[in-house]
């Protein structure tokens, strides 16, 4: 790691991010992301799923560029019965909402390419009712339940959201590759969510109160 990374901005955070996670192969990729899947589910969704005692709700994501991948975490949560639910930024790019995917079909590709639940064959969710769980994607976690995204800053708004709407205790969980994981402290800014856990393909880390 470069001497100057502790001064580097949230940018070039971004940039050095992007290239690791570019740097693996597309069958490393589907190898780790496999791994990672079954890790959540065993590690985290079952463990949920027993505590209370019913079908879950998670809010997942479809997988674009080089990031990990849930597809075998949504079959999972699909054959267990959970609701799933996914955001699609808003067209004024106000943020995001949630709505219901049935499928792992229920995609089509939004602004700038990112995957999201298709409006015209899904229903909106209503924010009241929490998620149980959260998935997010990122470009760079760190040991302290931090992330880096892309920048637009729709996850922490959603975190807001959710804190504000929400009903109930939402666990939020990083979803990524144990090479997107660093050990230097991320530029942060107030409104930047906090992760109660991040899921690797290597390791789970729980920050804070594993109870959300
Ligand atoms: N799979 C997935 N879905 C997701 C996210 C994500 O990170 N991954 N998001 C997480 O927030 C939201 C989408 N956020 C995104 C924000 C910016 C860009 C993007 O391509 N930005 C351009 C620069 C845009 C500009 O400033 O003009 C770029 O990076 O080149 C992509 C996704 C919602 N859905
Ligand atoms: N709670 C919020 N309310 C209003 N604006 C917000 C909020 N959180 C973030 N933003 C806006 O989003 C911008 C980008 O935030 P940040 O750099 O933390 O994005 P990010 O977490 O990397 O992106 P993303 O969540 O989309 O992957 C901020 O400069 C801010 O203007």
């Amino acid at each position: 790691m470069d001497d100057c990374s502790e001064l580097w901005n949230k940018s070039e955070w971004r940039k050095r991010m992007r290239a690791i996670r570019d740097s693996l192969s597309p069958g490393e990729r589907e190898q780790r992301s496999r791994l990672l899947c079954e890790r959540t589910d065993t590690s985290i969704l079952n463990p949920l799923r027993e505590k209370l005692r019913r079908p879950l709700s998670v809010c997942v994501y479809a997988a674009f560029r080089s990031e990990a991948d849930p597809a075998e975490l949504i079959a999972s949560c699909l054959a267990n019965g959970d609701r799933l639910v996914a955001p699609r930024i808003l067209p004024n790019g106000e943020g995001m909402e949630l709505r219901q995917v049935e499928a792992l079909s229920s995609w089509i590709s939004g602004r700038w390419g990112v995957p999201e639940p298709d409006p015209a064959s899904t229903a909106l969710y209503d924010m009241a009712n929490s998620p149980d769980l959260v998935l997010v994607p990122g470009l760079a976690f760190n040991e302290q339940g931090g992330r880096l995204g892309y920048g637009g800053g729709y996850y922490d708004r959603l975190y807001e959201r959710l804190h504000e709407y929400g009903s109930s205790p939402v666990l939020w969980v990083g979803f990524a590759y144990e090479n997107q994981v660093i050990e230097a402290v991320l530029p942060s800014e107030p409104h930047d969510l906090r992760l109660n856990a991040l899921a690797t393909e290597a390791t789970i880390r729980w920050f804070g109160d594993k109870d959300g």
